[in-house]
């Protein structure tokens, strides 16, 4: 059966080692009673240890049914206390979290008995002892003759070949032992039981074969064996708990320990808490974001003008040039930077042809609230104020299309974002509309500009301001031939003149509007707003004025006599104009009706004489340019801008690169900011409250490693029964698993708990509704993370308790 061959088990303690084994050769017969005496430390236990697996040799040899186990693995070893060896202790070593069944079921869940035969056979076995109605009791809940029952029980589970006993009858009276003596007597009829014992009366009065050691060596065997049989078909069934016999076994285990696993999950749940709560509210104020986006910033345009510097290359002005530079650096020396020569390759001239204007026509309507067409051509707009006439100063403020195609398009915008006021809706295009802000206010320059007075301390009537007359005066009569030249009105006289001329359009302010309160449109400066009608008929009898048809022909400014400035121009000249001056930024947001940078006072005027104007742009300024300079597209919804957008890009994926359009999303770039920032600050908080989460975790492995040191019993009686170190890690993953979940759990539930006050306040404070929102994709994610952090945190005292030396274990150390 079992066979030592010159076993040698030697301890290395301190300087000193001890032979506990000394060349000891011993044979069993499959079924018999021995007992092993000795004095006290003469190697009883070492010699059982070792026949039972849980102590490894270290020279010579052991036979099981003569197979060697020289080659066993450590996992050998664990099938083979499985499979071939029952232990009965002296201090029972019952798991005392488990029932008494589960106790005695151990060894088979180990080899992967199902539920059923385990439980069959654990009850036959308790049957046997009699125990069978003491079967779901706890181990405390019996006398020590009943708990060392449960332990012969539980060594027989698995139909084992040898039982191994160490002083089982140590700790009971003398009547209990007796009993305990008869039942090991009755099974070594067919199985070989191996007993330690001090008494040599109970070792002659039970045993069949009686080894006494001293220093390690038989001195005496009563029935010596010789082994002869060959029996080679020794298989051994390998080990293993699942994962969830794990969690099962840690489950109970935490039951017993309700108030401190709750306690430390509160703890480690703070982290995931914390991180619940900033995700919450990040994610609530995210959506918020984007609603108040879908909301307000519909109404911004997309944006195409016919020359643009891109963002990007006006944010690098103030940059370094080329390679990294440092920042204030201590050298006394001054570097170059190339950005004006530069500047031409980041201007982008969009190429707005019929074709594309054609393009945008074909939009679908439903997308469009309104396109806005400006264009290059300037009115001269007059009007009387304080008995002088005078221009109206559009580059101060006070003129502005009506966004919209037609009247019909206009009207239905200026509506839908403009409450009236005072008077009516414009009947036709000699109707204009005076724009006031929020405030009902109008800047003083731009009323000086449009010709109303005022006094500080006065309030303007809507009524005095209804009807107020301009005159808008065509090319023809605006300018006056001289010779081979033109003169632009310059005197009071002159204003006066053109002023009273037949041709003029009477214009008259209809009425008074005012930005919704919903409509998120800011008025800046306020002013007048006319009708695109208007301005198309102005540019349509330019066309047609004298001047125009004049300067085509001429080479040299009517107004000056002097040569053009060249379209060619190295932009690195003396009259370079800067890009500010190139796309006056008051264009960019054309919904405040502000100022429209164009030019038509006289002394602005004449500054279209400058010699840094070319033919072209003069032309345009006079009328000759039915081509917009400056298109706004107002999407109906948030989403239609998308689809804008998408038919939009659908136009450059088809062009060639000089015919491509870029298009200026304004409202897009605001939301990258504001959703940049967001993460930014999301990121910051989950970092800092990830530091509790690491907390928590080193907190879990303090707290599972006082779980190894409370089991270690425990973990002594799972290797005696054949668990393998990878099921030990198991068995405390399990616990960390359970740890890390609840707290997970509880996390997200305080976080959820709390939700509703901040909810609650944040109403209060904003009148924003449910700001705080956890994503159920955060919660699966927090859940996941608390779990892995856990088990992160768990890994080395599982660690610890797997490599723990079975034999030490079992004597709680
Ligand atoms: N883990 C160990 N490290 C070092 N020496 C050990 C260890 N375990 C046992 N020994 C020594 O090995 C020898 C044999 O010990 P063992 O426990 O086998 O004796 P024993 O006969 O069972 O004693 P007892 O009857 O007191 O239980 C003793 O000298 C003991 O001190």
């Amino acid at each position: 059966m079992i066979e030592l061959k010159n076993t040698t088990k030697t301890y290395q303690a301190g300087d000193y080692t001890v032979k506990a084994i000394d060349d000891v050769s011993l044979a069993f017969r499959p079924n018999e009673f021995v007992a092993v005496v000795g004095e006290s430390g003469s190697g009883k236990t070492t010699l059982l240890n070792v026949i039972g697996g849980l102590l490894s040799y270290d020279e010579g040899e052991m036979l099981v049914r003569d197979r060697s186990t020289q080659s066993f693995k450590k996992t050998d070893w664990d099938a083979y206390r499985n499979n071939s060896v029952g232990f009965i202790f002296q201090n029972y070593q019952l798991i005392p979290h488990l029932s008494v069944l589960s106790n005695v079921e151990m060894g088979l869940t180990l080899s992967g008995v199902d539920k059923k035969t385990r439980h069959q056979r654990a009850s036959e076995l308790l049957d046997r002892v009699g125990l069978k109605a003491h079967m779901n009791k706890k181990p405390s809940q019996l006398s020590g003759g009943q708990m060392q029952r449960v332990a012969i029980a539980r060594a027989l589970a698995n139909d084992p070949d040898i039982i191994l006993a160490d002083e089982p009858t140590g700790a009971l009276d003398s009547e209990t032992s007796e009993e305990i003596m008869s039942l090991l007597t009755e099974i070594s009829q067919d199985k070989l039981i191996l007993m330690v014992t001090h008494s040599r009366d109970q070792a002659k009065r039970y045993a069949s074969r009686i080894i006494e050691l001293k220093d390690g060596q038989v001195i005496e065997d009563t029935h010596p064996y010789q082994a002869s049989s060959r029996d080679t078909d020794y298989q051994l069934n390998k080990t293993g708990m699942s994962f969830w016999n794990a969690l099962k076994l840690s489950g109970q285990n935490i039951m017993t320990k309700k108030g401190r696993t709750l306690i430390t999950a509160v703890a480690a749940s703070i982290g995931i808490f914390g991180v619940a709560v900033i995700l919450a509210l990040s994610n609530g104020l995210n959506n918020q974001i984007a609603n108040f986006e879908r909301e307000s910033l519909a109404s911004y345009p997309l944006e195409i003008q016919s020359e643009t510097v891109s963002v990007e290359a006006m944010m690098s002005m103030g940059e370094a040039s080329g390679e990294e530079r440092e920042k204030y650096p201590q050298e006394q020396t001054l570097l170059t930077k190339t950005f004006i020569e530069d500047i031409e390759d980041m201007q982008i001239n969009n190429a707005i042809t019929d074709d594309y204007l054609n393009y945008l026509e074909d939009i679908p309507r439903e997308y469009i609230q309104a396109i806005n067409y400006d264009y290059p051509a300037s009115l001269n707009v007059l009007t009387e104020f304080d008995d002088e006439v005078r221009a109206v100063d559009r580059s101060t403020g006070g003129l502005e299309t009506l966004p919209g195609k037609d009247e019909n398009e206009e009207f239905n915008f200026v509506k839908s974002k403009y409450d009236l006021l005072e008077g009516d809706w414009p009947a036709d295009e000699s109707g204009l509309l005076l724009v006031v802000d929020a405030y009902n206010q109008i800047d003083t320059t731009v009323l000086d500009s449009i010709g109303i007075s005022y006094s500080d301390d006065q309030e303007i009537d809507f009524n005095a301001v209804l009807d107020k007359e301009y005159q808008l005066v065509y090319q023809d009569d605006f300018y006056t031939k001289e010779g081979d030249l033109y003169r632009a009105p310059q005197s009071q006289a002159d204003y006066e003149e053109i002023y009273e001329e037949a041709n003029n359009l009477d214009l008259s302010i209809a009425g008074v509007i005012r930005p919704k309160e919903d409509s998120n449109i800011e008025v800046r400066l306020g002013g007048l707003m006319y009708s695109n009608q208007l301005k198309m008929d102005f540019i349509a009898e330019a066309q047609e004025s004298d001047i125009v048809e004049d300067q085509r022909e001429a080479d040299y400014h009517l107004l000056t006599g002097q040569a053009f400035a060249s379209d060619e121009e190295d932009p690195a000249a003396e009259d370079f104009q800067a890009p500010t001056q190139m796309e006056p930024p008051a264009e960019a947001i054309p919904s405040a009706s502000g100022a429209p940078a164009e030019i038509t006072t006289p002394t602005e005027a004449y500054a279209m004489t400058q010699a840094s104007m070319t033919k072209e742009e003069w032309l345009s300024y006079l009328g000759d340019e039915s081509k917009p300079s400056y298109i706004a597209i107002y999407p109906s919804t948030f989403d239609s801008k998308n689809e804008i957008v998408t038919y939009l890009e659908a136009w450059n994926e088809d062009a060639a690169e000089e015919d491509q359009v870029i298009v200026t999303d304004m409202a897009a770039l605001i939301t990258d900011l504001s959703g940049g920032l967001m993460n930014a600050i999301t990121i910051a908080l989950v970092a800092f409250a990830s530091i509790s989460l690491v907390v928590s975790m080193i907190m879990i492995g303090i707290i599972i490693y006082v779980s190894v040191l409370e089991r270690t019993g425990e973990i002594g009686i799972l290797r005696a029964l054949g668990a393998r170190e990878k099921d030990i890690s198991r068995v405390f993953n399990a616990e960390t698993f359970i740890i890390g979940l609840s707290s997970g759990l509880l996390g997200i539930l305080f976080a959820y708990l709390l939700t509703i006050p901040i909810n609650y306040i944040i109403y209060q404070l904003t009148e924003l509704e449910n700001v705080a929102q956890l994503h159920p994709a955060h919660v699966g994610a927090l859940l996941a993370i608390s779990v892995v952090l856990t088990l992160i945190g768990g890994i080395i005292p599982a660690r610890i308790a797997a490599k723990k030396d079975p034999v030490l274990a079992l004597s709680g150390q």
